[in-house]
């Protein structure tokens, strides 16, 4: 499994250490909750991005280990086709949109996209089907990451689940020296300066990365200082539509993909 290999033939042992607590959560949660009733929440961001491929080399270290994939089953567990939802904002970046279709396609997962807010779309997610727990790329320095835990259930007045969040340790340079090492496609405005990202309503590329010469942005992989990664998201603004839920499989292009620094 390409991911695996990546890290393991990475010679970087702090890279190996999160990586392996990382999918010992996952495959702690594979082996707590049957596999329909788990969610991935997806929105093609770096951090959704990395959890994406956690999933998949977990998942196939657990499908694996357990002994019943026969070959051709093989791409599938490489795949984790797990339920995957998407809460689309109407002003998310048309990068953002085309990446998570685009990568949804690519790795086979089912997407479901919810154009309505987080609380009334999750709320309509359970209900149409049982979802014991979701997982999350939320990371500690994220506003919403306070009070939270690896399994920490949902909050009360929110729909019951747990949220299981594997990269919750992880820094900025953590997720930057995953992607890059496991030569993995991301989304292209990482590439234009932008190191955390919102809406087009309140997010532009981090100053600290404007290159003086050119007049355009540095990757966000050149960030020095992780703790300034949301210098260029401002203030968020409310603003959710409410109630619709579909199916789509995406296509389009603008993933990039950088070999290691
Ligand atoms: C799958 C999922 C589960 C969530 N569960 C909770 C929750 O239990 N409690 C809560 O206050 N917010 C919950 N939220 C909302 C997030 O904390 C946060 O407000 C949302 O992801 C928007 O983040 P942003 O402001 O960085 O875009 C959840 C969001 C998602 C996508
Ligand atoms: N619109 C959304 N749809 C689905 N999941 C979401 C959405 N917004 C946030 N999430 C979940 O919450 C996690 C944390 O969001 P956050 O915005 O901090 O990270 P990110 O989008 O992956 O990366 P970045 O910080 O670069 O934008 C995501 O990784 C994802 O699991």
């Amino acid at each position: 499994m390409e991911i695996e290999r990546a890290v393991r033939g990475s010679g970087d042992a702090r890279l190996r250490a999160k990586y392996d607590a990382a999918v010992y959560i996952i495959r702690r949660a594979y082996a707590l909750y049957p596999f329909e009733e788990l969610a991935f929440s997806f929105n093609g961001g770096k951090d959704s991005t990395v959890l994406l491929h956690l999933l998949r080399a977990g998942y196939y270290l657990h499908r694996t280990s357990s002994g019943d994939v026969d070959s051709t089953a093989l791409q599938t567990v490489k795949n984790c086709p797990m339920r995957t939802i998407y809460f689309e904002d109407p002003d998310a970046f048309p990068a953002i949109d085309r990446f998570t279709y685009e990568t949804a396609s690519t790795y086979g997962l089912p997407l479901e996209t919810i154009r309505t807010g987080y609380k009334s779309g999750l709320e309509a997610l359970l209900e149409e089907k049982p979802t014991k727990a979701i997982f999350l790329g939320t990371r500690n320095g994220d506003p919403n990451a306070v009070g939270q835990q690896e399994f920490s259930p949902s909050s009360p007045g929110w729909p019951p689940f747990m949220r299981v969040n594997p990269i919750l340790d992880w820094s900025y340079s953590d997720v930057w020296s995953f992607l890059l090492t496991c030569e993995v496609q991301y989304c292209i405005l990482y590439d234009q300066g932008y190191t955390s990202i919102g809406s087009v309503r309140d997010t532009v590329p981090n100053e600290l990365l404007r290159d003086g010469g050119s007049g355009g942005y540095r990757p966000a992989y050149t960030l020095s200082d992780g703790s300034l990664e949301r210098a260029g998201r401002g203030k968020k603004q409310a603003g959710k539509r409410d109630a619709s839920v579909s199916t789509r499989n995406g296509s389009g292009s603008g993933p990039r993909q950088r070999s290691k620094l």
